[in-house]
């Protein structure tokens, strides 16, 4: 599978798929800056009026529910109805899921669309599958990854989807795979929205790739890569932001096989 991976960076780079995303108003430039740099082709549109018709010339939609609001979940609930109706692959990001119960039930009622690929936090995939038993601290994460792989299989028996539990490592979990990818960085948690651009690129990866275990372990490993060896470069948050984009981009197959920490069961 290692070989595959970077296979599958070049094909999103040889494809430019176009990503859909219904996002938050916080990540939409860092995260249509993360599809740009692998080589995909982003879109941010959630007008009601469109949604259909963009669902439709798109290759994958990536709904994140960061800055929710009654007109916001409408266009992702449309939007996740339809690429369901066309199969078009889909991703779902529970940004700050467990946090207030307009977000539960937002999320209940995308979950029953039947996304392809969901990926949050450890916080929020255990909150997703109503396994939290303590408070959730916002967008970010009071849990180890590995906490919430239990409630990763819950969500994978319950909706058939890839579940990825983001980290300091990064867990994809369908049937009985298992993928543990354990780059990345501390100083990647000091900037806001790379949660969100991994799900971005999972985005990108789930268009151009049948396998979506595959697809989505090659863009968590993309995405701790970029952000590990970008982290050896940058001053703080500002220059790693910077770094990484810089890195996104120009990732060589030396440098993604050398540094690469894979475990697949
Ligand atoms: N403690 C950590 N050590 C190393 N890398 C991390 C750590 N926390 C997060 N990352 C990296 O940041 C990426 C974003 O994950 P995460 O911070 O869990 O998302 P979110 O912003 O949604 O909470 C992960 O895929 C991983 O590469
Ligand atoms: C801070 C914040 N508030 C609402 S959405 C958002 C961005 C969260 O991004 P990420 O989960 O990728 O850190
Ligand atoms: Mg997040």
């Amino acid at each position: 599978m290692e070989h595959n991976l970077w296979n599958h960076v070049l094909q999103v780079r040889a494809q430019s798929p176009l990503v859909h995303n219904i996002t938050n108003y916080v990540v939409m430039n860092n995260t249509a800056n993360a599809l740009l740099a692998v080589g995909a082709s982003p879109i941010m549109a959630h007008a009601h009026a469109e949604i259909d018709e963009m669902v439709g010339i798109c290759q994958s939609l990536v709904v994140n529910i960061g800055t929710l609001d009654e007109y916001w979940v409408k266009a992702m609930l449309q939007a996740s109805t339809k690429a369901a109706e066309l199969k078009k692959p889909f991703v779902i990001d529970p940004v700050g899921a467990g946090a207030t119960s307009f977000r539960n039930d937002t999320l209940s009622k995308l979950l029953a669309t039947r996304p392809t690929v969901i990926r949050g936090n450890a916080s929020e995939i255990m909150a997703l599958a109503k396994q939290n038993t303590a408070t959730t601290k916002g967008v970010d994460s009071t849990a180890e990854s590995d906490e919430a792989i239990g409630a990763a299989i819950d969500l994978h028996r319950q909706f058939g989807a890839v579940v990825c539990i983001s980290g300091q490592t990064d867990i994809v979990v369908s049937g009985d795979r298992r993928s543990y990818v354990k780059n990345g960085s501390g100083l990647m948690t000091k900037v806001t929205g790379l949660g969100c651009s991994a799900t971005a690129l999972i985005g990108a990866f789930i268009a151009v790739v049948d396998d979506k275990f595959e697809a989505v372990t090659a863009a968590m490993a993309l995405m701790g890569l970029a952000g590990e060896l970008a982290s050896k470069q940058a001053a703080g948050p500002g220059s790693l932001q910077m770094h990484l984009l810089d890195k996104l981009y120009n990732i060589t197959e030396e440098e993604f096989s050398a540094h690469l920490q894979l475990v697949v069961k």
